[in-house]
């Protein structure tokens, strides 16, 4: 059995974990999205839904019933109690789901998880890949890609385990700020073992 059978992408808001996962779905393997879970708990687990407006208040469902992220994310980044108590609110549900589809999913398999150092996921991954990039240029990239101010962008950084504590904990970082991203992918699937050397040809 493979010691990587489930792979952790992880690293802080902007730093290009995306980018880091379509280049993984490219080269042939399963990337589960820990993001898309959580919308789509968001949008249609009506538990989760009424636990939230419980604590939050009604304005953050939308006419449609699902929850209006952009309303969610404005009463927790920057306000520290209230993204500690929606992460509690919604921890089993984003738990339980990931883990069921981690168990289903075929190995090996990786998944995208910005908290994963924050939540603890680290007991559910045989490896973890850190992807950085310095906060100048994760804030910069996130104010263009998502349009938002300096502060804006700032609260939601801030709101995560810094990056430079995040690359501490692990042997596998992708530095995205650098031009060769598919390299440095290719070079750690090889050390997890889930590429042969021969395969670096295909960049
Ligand atoms: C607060 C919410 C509604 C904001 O939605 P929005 O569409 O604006 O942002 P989106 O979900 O695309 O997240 C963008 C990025 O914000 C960061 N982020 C999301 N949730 C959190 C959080 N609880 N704490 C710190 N950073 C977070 C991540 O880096 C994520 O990639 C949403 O992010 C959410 O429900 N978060 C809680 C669920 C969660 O923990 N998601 C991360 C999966 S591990
Ligand atoms: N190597 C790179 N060079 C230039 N731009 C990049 C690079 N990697 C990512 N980007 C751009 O930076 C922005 C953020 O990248 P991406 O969405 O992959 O980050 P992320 O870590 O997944 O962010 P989030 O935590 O918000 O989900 C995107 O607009 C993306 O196109």
């Amino acid at each position: 059995m493979s010691n990587s059978e489930v792979v952790g992408i992880t690293g802080g808001i902007g730093t290009g974990k995306s980018f880091v996962a379509s280049i993984i779905r490219s080269l042939g393997f399963m990337v589960l999205d820990s993001d898309q879970i959580a919308h789509r708990i968001l949008t249609c687990d009506q538990n989760a839904i009424d636990k939230l407006c419980h604590f939050f208040g009604e304005g953050i469902v939308k006419k449609d019933g699902a929850i209006d992220r952009k309303a969610l994310g404005t009463l927790v980044f920057g306000h520290p109690d209230q993204l500690e108590k929606l992460n509690k609110i919604l921890d089993p549900f984003l738990r339980q789901t990931i883990l069921a589809e981690l168990k289903s999913a075929p190995k090996p398999v990786f998944i995208e998880i910005p908290l994963l150092y924050e939540l603890h996921y680290e007991n559910y991954v045989d490896q973890v890949i850190v992807v950085f990039a310095d906060d100048r240029i994760a804030l910069d990239r996130i104010q263009k890609r998502d349009h938002l101010d300096f502060a804006t962008a700032n609260k939601k950084l801030c709101a995560q385990l810094p990056i430079k504590e995040k690359i501490k904990r692990t042997k596998y970082i992708v530095d995205t700020t650098q031009s060769n991203v598919l390299e440095q992918v290719i070079a750690i699937l090889q050390k997890i073992d889930l590429m042969k050397e021969d395969k670096s040809e295909m960049s």
